[in-house]
């Protein structure tokens, strides 16, 4: 095996950025093509080097592939940190309006900046590593595709930096959670079709008869996503050269398919994704069989087919014809069902082991992550009902739910995932350290909680005093009031998050020091006596 072909191939896609920043049409596009020269220059000479170095053996054809899951455990480590820091600095943008600092890191760009950060790449790293982690522990295969797997990652990661920076140059095509413009979501395509190669193609090659649930969770989610990140983003460039785009669609059915796109990024992406994650890793950190199987086959099926339909949600009183938001509200409302399904799933595949929430930290996050989602899927449908809309819609409400989502659900299930693997994937008897993962708990849930709760009285504070009208029919506050009162909440909230990310950065450190082969003395978690645990325990 050797990377000349690599090399090549590298150097080849530098010099086209070459050519890109030469003839760019217009100015963003031309700087956007240096950082990609930069950083493709820079990768053809880390493969050259690495070239040189590297013993030319070729892998065990059986021994698992861990190598990009490894490198997938640190990006999302590195750019969980990355994306919850940025989220503080919004968080102080909106208290603050200062700290717009122009033109790079104004809200408007940074926003963006943090949704992406945290849902692909944070998300989205941690999704990639886990599925690739659990589709071949549990199909007993060895990846599908050899280096594919790494053009996955390394495609992936690429991804990340040209949505970034594009974001801060100002190029976006304005759909939300899909701001890349039309040459990043092209390159985004080709790496996503190789990841659905890699892991059907693993699949395909199973040694075990069945196809455990959680890849079944992970493929809906690649497969879905495939279809949504094209539909929503066909559109015509203005030039090949350039960094605009028109969108093939207009209009309200634009909004339309933005919206169908956008929540079933929460459904596949969001939801069915880490669902996967909890199908493999609760009962194996609990060490109990999942609760049932046959709900986790029905509430599949049943979360597929509704969640399809109940984008309308996020476009209540819009133009959308009003059965199209009646559609979106009742799918919402069914969607309860099986959302709920997969928390109670997840919730009793500790029953018999609930004596674990008090000695292992790692059961204990994950406990908190699906009640979350619990939570979250409660409000969401409830967030649905038209006359609660109208209350919450435009308001921090939705940022609160939105929230209580990430930070709750995707959050806490990708850090307790990462305790659970990090070990393993390098070997190590244990973690660093189990009293931080306890810090790191208790810090992440008073941040969950103080963001949440300031939100929702921000939210119905907000919505209250845009509808208050006086005994003459006239609006009571201005606009410019309801902003105002806003103040404290969006402080308390830049507290909570800063909490928050104090919990990753003391995950990363912890995890760092054991993939650095370091273990901390102390006492086990709930004293002596607690631990270890009786051997016998009887079952209900
Ligand atoms: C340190 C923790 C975090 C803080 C302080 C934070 C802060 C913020 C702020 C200030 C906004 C803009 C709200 C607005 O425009 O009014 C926002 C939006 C958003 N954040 Fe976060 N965030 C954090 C973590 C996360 C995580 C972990 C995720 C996802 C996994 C996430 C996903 C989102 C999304 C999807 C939006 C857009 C919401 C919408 O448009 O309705 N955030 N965040
Ligand atoms: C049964 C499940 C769920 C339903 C029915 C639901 C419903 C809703 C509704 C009605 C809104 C407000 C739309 C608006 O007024 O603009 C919303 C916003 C949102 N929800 Fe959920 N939700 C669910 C679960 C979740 C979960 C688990 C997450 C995150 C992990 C999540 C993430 C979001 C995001 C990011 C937004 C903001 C979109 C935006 O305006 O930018 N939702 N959801
Ligand atoms: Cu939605």
């Amino acid at each position: 095996m050797t990377n000349g072909p690599y090399i090549v191939g590298l150097g080849l896609f530098a010099f086209i950025a070459l050519l890109g920043a030469g003839f760019a049409a217009d100015q963003p596009f031309a700087q956007h093509m240096w950082v990609l020269f930069f950083v493709l220059v820079g990768a053809t000479f880390v493969l050259i080097r690495r070239a040189q170095f590297a013993p030319a053996q070729a892998p065990d054809p059986d021994a698992y592939m861990d190598g990009p899951i490894r490198y997938g455990s640190i990006a999302t480590i590195f750019w969980g940190v990355i994306g919850l820091t940025v989220g503080v600095v919004v968080a102080l943008q909106l208290a603050f309006p200062d700290l717009n600092i122009e033109p790079w890191f104004n809200f408007g760009r940074m926003r963006p900046l943090h949704t992406s950060a945290v849902i692909f790449a944070f998300g989205g790293n941690a999704l990639i590593a886990t599925s690739f982690y659990v589709v071949q522990r549990t199909s007993r295969a060895r990846l599908f595709g050899g280096d594919l797997a790494w053009f996955v990652f390394w495609g992936y990661q690429l991804f990340i930096v040209m949505a970034a920076t594009g974001y801060l140059l100002g190029i976006t095509q304005s759909r939300e959670y899909a701001e890349p413009e039309w040459y990043v979501d092209i390159w985004l395509t080709i790496v996503w079709v190789a990841y659905l190669l890699v892991f059907l193609g693993t699949i395909l090659k199973r040694k075990e008869p069945h196809i455990y649930v959680a890849n079944w969770f992970y493929l809906a989610f690649i497969i879905t996503i495939a279809m949504l990140h094209i539909v929503n983003n066909l559109a015509v460039p203005a030039s090949f050269v350039g960094s605009r785009s028109y969108s093939l669609f207009s209009g309200v059915q634009d909004a339309l398919t933005q919206w169908w796109y956008g929540h079933n990024a929460v459904g596949f992406f969001l939801t069915a994704g880490f669902l996967g994650m909890m199908y493999y890793f609760v009962p194996k950190q609990a060490d109990r069989p999942v609760y049932s199987y046959r709900l986790s086959i029905i509430h599949f099926w049943a979360l597929i087919f509704l969640y399809i339909w109940a984008g309308p949600h996020h476009l209540h009183y819009t133009a959308l014809p009003d059965w199209a938001q009646t559609l979106g509200m009742v799918f919402s409302i069914m969607l309860w069902m099986p959302s709920w399904g997969g928390m109670i799933n997840g919730l009793m595949t500790l029953s018999g082991a609930w004596d674990k929430i008090r000695t292992d930290p790692v059961i204990r996050m994950m406990v908190a992550a699906i009640a979350f989602y619990g939570m979250a899927t409660f409000e969401g449908p409830m967030m649905s009902i038209k006359a609660v809309n109208s209350l919450s819609h435009y308001t921090d409400w939705t940022i609160g739910h939105v929230h209580s989502g990430a930070l709750g659900w995707n959050g806490l299930i990708t850090f307790a995932a990462l305790y659970f693997m990090v070990p393993r994937l390098w070997g190590r008897a244990r973690l660093y350290s189990e009293r931080l993962v306890v810090w790191h708990f208790w810090l992440a849930m008073i941040g969950i909680v103080v963001y949440a709760a300031v939100m929702w009285v921000s939210g119905i504070m907000q919505g209250l005093m845009w509808r208050e009208y006086d005994e003459q029919g006239f609006l009571v506050y201005s606009f410019a009031e309801t902003v105002e009162a806003m103040f404290p909440y969006y402080l308390m909230r830049a507290l909570g998050g800063a909490l928050y990310l104090a919990g990753a950065i003391i995950m990363a450190y912890n995890l760092t020091m054991t993939i650095l082969g370091h273990q901390r003395e102390e006492e086990p978690i709930g004293g002596k006596a607690a631990s270890p645990r009786p051997a016998a325990v009887p079952a209900e």
